[in-house]
């Protein structure tokens, strides 16, 4: 019997959902599913590295409870998010003559799941969807929030749909085969929960890092704590009119770094993340707000997990400033051509900033080049 570890509840009103948090839950997922979606059929959609790792265990369990599914595999990595992974999945779902009323499962880190969720956004104008994330960053965040899309060449996330799944199930034990690596890049936002608002979970992130990776009973409760404050911030703001646009301390500078190493394996999502929010603390630093030791403490936090923290950490090297400060200029959060970053005034309180000076952050990414 699978073990349900935590259960955090994301009340969206008539799009509420749970998130089940557990240890060897994929192995009943079809039970799950039989229970919560009865006479429906299932698309499910995933990667080659997931579909040979974890999806073998997610069909027995999806056989044994009755239910019928269908399989798209995709290419991994970051290039599958964009235009030919979505028409890929898309048609995907068509071919397999799945109906409105079916579900989509996306299966898999946060590019399946960002990808499998517009796809379900967008198929038959609107499908169902059900996030079993098989990453540390997925289960920890893209799985929760219904943030939904894929890159395009102008940029990262730039084109999607806010689409909330029905239900998110994150079995601790597919944690087991993600490489190390991968691991690494889903702690920088673990991090980010800390840095946000929350420097108790930072200190304890800093006590209990170690256990969190060797796979001890912190790793589940620090998921669990992931989701409930991600959970909470999209409550309180869905569609990120406000307070939400701080989940993404970090990423202004990061998805930038992301466009320029061309969305591969040269920089992973989070690690884009690590460096992003260093650079964050810095530039925060520099402009009087916070205490310089602050950026040194959390950059050695996230060196000792194994990730990069500073611009030259990134192999192969990047383009200009100016093309950085391009990609910053076609961020999400750009409003009436003005630049919005995460700042912040220490650990765990970080704020928003409307208006930040172009030149101020060009001449901050010259001098980190250096
Ligand atoms: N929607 C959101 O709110 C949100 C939040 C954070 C990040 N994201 C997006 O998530 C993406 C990054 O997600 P990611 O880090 O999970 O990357 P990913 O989906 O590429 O997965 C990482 C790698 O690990 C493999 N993998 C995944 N689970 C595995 C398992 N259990 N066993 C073996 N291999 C496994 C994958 O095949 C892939 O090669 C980025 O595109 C980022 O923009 C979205
Ligand atoms: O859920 C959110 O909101 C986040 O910002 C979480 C981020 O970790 C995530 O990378 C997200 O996809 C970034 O959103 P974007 O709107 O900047 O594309
Ligand atoms: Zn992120």
């Amino acid at each position: 019997m699978a073990d349900i570890a935590h259960k955090v509840h994301v009340a969206l009103g008539e799009r509420a959902y749970d998130i089940l948090i557990g240890d060897r839950l994929i192995d009943e997922a079809g039970a799950i599913l039989a229970e919560r979606f009865p006479g429906r059929r299932f698309g499910i959609i995933t990667d080659e590295n997931v579909a040979k790792a974890q999806l073998p265990r997610l069909i027995a369990s999806m056989d044994a409870a009755g239910l019928g599914h269908s399989e798209i595999v995709l290419p991994p990595g970051e290039s599958t998010k964009g235009w030919p992974g979505l028409q890929a999945a898309v048609e995907g779902i068509l071919a397999a003559r799945l109906e409105r009323g079916d579900l989509v499962i996306a299966l898999g880190g946060g590019v399946i799941g960002d990808l499998a969720g517009f796809a379900a956004a967008i198929a038959r104008r609107g499908m169902d969807f059900v996030q079993m994330p098989t990453s540390l960053l997925a289960q920890v965040d893209s799985s929760v929030g219904g943030k939904t899309g894929i890159n395009s060449p102008h940029g990262k996330n730039l084109i999607g749909a806010f689409h909330q799944p029905r239900l998110v199930l994150a079995d601790l034990s597919t944690l087991d085969t993600l490489a190390p690596r991968q691991f690494a890049s889903g702690y920088a936002e673990v991090v980010k929960y800390g840095l946000i608002d929350d420097e108790d979970f930072f200190f304890w992130l800093e006590e209990k890092r170690e256990e969190i990776f060797a796979g001890g009973p912190a790793r589940g409760e620090a998921i669990a704590r992931c989701c409930a404050h991600k959970a909470r911030v999209v409550i309180e703001d869905e569609k990120e009119l406000g307070v939400r646009a701080l989940l993404n301390l970090g990423h202004t500078f990061g998805h930038a770094l992301e466009k320029d190493t061309g969305y591969s394996d040269r920089l992973l999502h989070g690690e884009g993340v690590s460096i992003g929010m260093v650079l964050a603390h810095g530039f925060s630093a520099r402009l009087g707000l916070a205490p310089s030791q602050d950026a040194g403490r959390i950059a050695a936090h996230l060196k000792n997990a194994g990730l990069p923290t500073i611009l030259g950490d990134i192999e192969g090297g990047l383009g200009s400033t100016e093309t950085l400060m391009a990609a910053i200029a076609q961020d999400k959060k750009v409003s009436r051509g003005a630049l919005t970053f995460i700042l912040t005034r220490g650990i765990g309180k970080a704020f928003i900033e409307k208006g930040v000076a172009p030149e101020a952050v060009s001449a901050f990414l010259d001098e980190m080049r250096r």
